[in-house]
C-alpha cells in the first residue's frame, strides 16, 4: 500500500461520500453520485493509483506521491445493500458491519451510518454524545458515557419532506430546499413559502425538542451534526434558537472519523 493510502466510502441513500486517508490523516473528502456498475468494474483493473484517482474524482484529483503504485484499499460503510453488492467486485474492499463498532446495546437493524458516526464523534470528542444526521433521512442517535446506545429517532429529511408533499398531492409544486440564512415567513401568503415554512419550522422545533430532551438526561453531552443539510439546519437554528445552535458541533466527516477510530484507536 502506497504511503498507507486508503479510501473510505460512505454510501448514503442519495449519493456517495468519499475520503482519502494517509494513515490516520484524512487528507481529502468529496461527494459524488452513485457510479455506474461498468465504472466500478473498471476501477479494480486500474494498474496505477494515478489512473484510479482520475476516474473517481469529479475534478482535480490529488497527485499521489507514487503515481504508479496500485489503487488503494477501500473501506466501505453502506446503508444501501444493492450498492454494497456492486462494490464487492473491487479488489480490496472491506465492508464495515455493525458487530465491528464498539458501542454497547446496539439493536440488529441499526444503520451502520448511525453507529459509525456516533462512534466516530464519541471516540474523538467524548461520550456522552448525540449525533444529528441531516441527510436524506434526519436521524438522532445518542450514547451515554459508557458508550451504551441510548437510542434515537428517524424522520424524513428536508428534501424528502418537501418532495413527498409534491409527489403525493395534486396541487403542490416542486420546491427547492432553500439555501439561505433567512427563515421563510412563518404564516406565509404563497404556496411555496407555506411549504417551506411548514417543513422548516417544524424541523427546527423538532430538533430543539430532541436536543433539549437529550440534555435533560445528559446535561454536559456534546451534540454533533453531519449530513448534506447540516449547514442549512445550523444557519436556521442560529436565527431561531441561537443558544442551541451555539452548542452544535458541525462536522461532515463523522463516519470517516468512526472508520479511523476503528483502525487506529
Ligand atoms: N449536491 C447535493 N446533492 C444531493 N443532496 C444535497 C446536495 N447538497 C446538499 N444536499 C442535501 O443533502 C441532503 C442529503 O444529505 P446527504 O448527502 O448527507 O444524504 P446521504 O448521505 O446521501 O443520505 P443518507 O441520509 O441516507 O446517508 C438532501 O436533503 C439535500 O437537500
Ligand atoms: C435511517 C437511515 C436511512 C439514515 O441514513 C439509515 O441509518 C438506515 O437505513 N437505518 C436502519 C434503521 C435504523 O437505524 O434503525
Ligand atoms: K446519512
Amino acid at each position: 500500500m502506497s504511503e498507507n493510502l486508503w479510501l473510505a466510502l460512505e454510501i448514503g441513500n442519495s449519493r456517495l461520500h468519499w475520503a482519502l486517508f494517509r494513515g490516520e490523516k484524512l487528507s481529502k473528502t468529496w461527494d459524488s453520485d452513485y457510479l455506474p456498475i461498468a465504472v466500478i468494474d473498471q476501477l479494480a483493473q486500474y494498474q496505477s493509483l494515478e489512473d484510479f484517482l482520475l476516474k473517481i474524482f469529479p475534478s482535480s484529483p490529488p497527485s499521489p506521491p507514487s503515481p504508479s503504485s496500485p489503487p488503494p484499499p477501500l473501506l466501505l460503510s453502506s446503508v444501501v445493500p444493492s450498492q454494497t453488492e456492486i462494490w464487492q467486485t473491487y479488489y480490496q474492499v472491506r465492508v464495515i458491519t455493525l458487530d465491528q463498532v464498539p458501542l454497547k446495546g446496539i439493536y440488529p437493524t441499526l444503520g451502520i451510518d448511525r453507529a459509525l458516526s456516533l462512534y466516530g464523534a464519541g471516540s474523538t470528542l467524548g461520550f456522552p454524545m448525540l449525533v444529528i444526521d441531516a441527510g436524506t433521512a434526519l436521524t438522532f442517535t445518542g450514547a451515554d458515557k459508557h458508550q451504551n446506545l441510548v437510542g434515537g429517532a428517524i424522520l424524513p429529511g428536508f428534501h424528502l419532506q418537501l418532495a413527498s408533499l409534491t409527489q403525493k398531492t395534486a396541487q403542490l409544486p416542486f420546491v427547492e430546499t432553500r439555501n439561505t440564512k433567512s427563515l421563510p415567513q412563518r404564516f406565509a401568503l404563497n404556496t411555496e413559502e407555506a411549504m417551506q415554512s411548514g417543513v422548516i419550522y417544524t424541523l427546527l422545533a423538532g430538533i430543539k425538542d430532541f436536543v433539549e430532551a437529550w440534555w435533560c438526561n445528559f446535561p454536559d453531552s456534546k451534540v454533533a451534526i453531519k449530513g448534506g443539510d447540516r449547514t442549512l439546519v445550523v444557519n436556521y437554528m442560529k436565527s431561531q434558537y441561537p443558544e442551541i445552535a451555539a452548542r452544535l458541533i458541525v462536522e461532515p466527516n463523522l463516519i470517516f472519523w468512526g472508520m479511523r477510530s476503528l483502525f487506529f484507536l
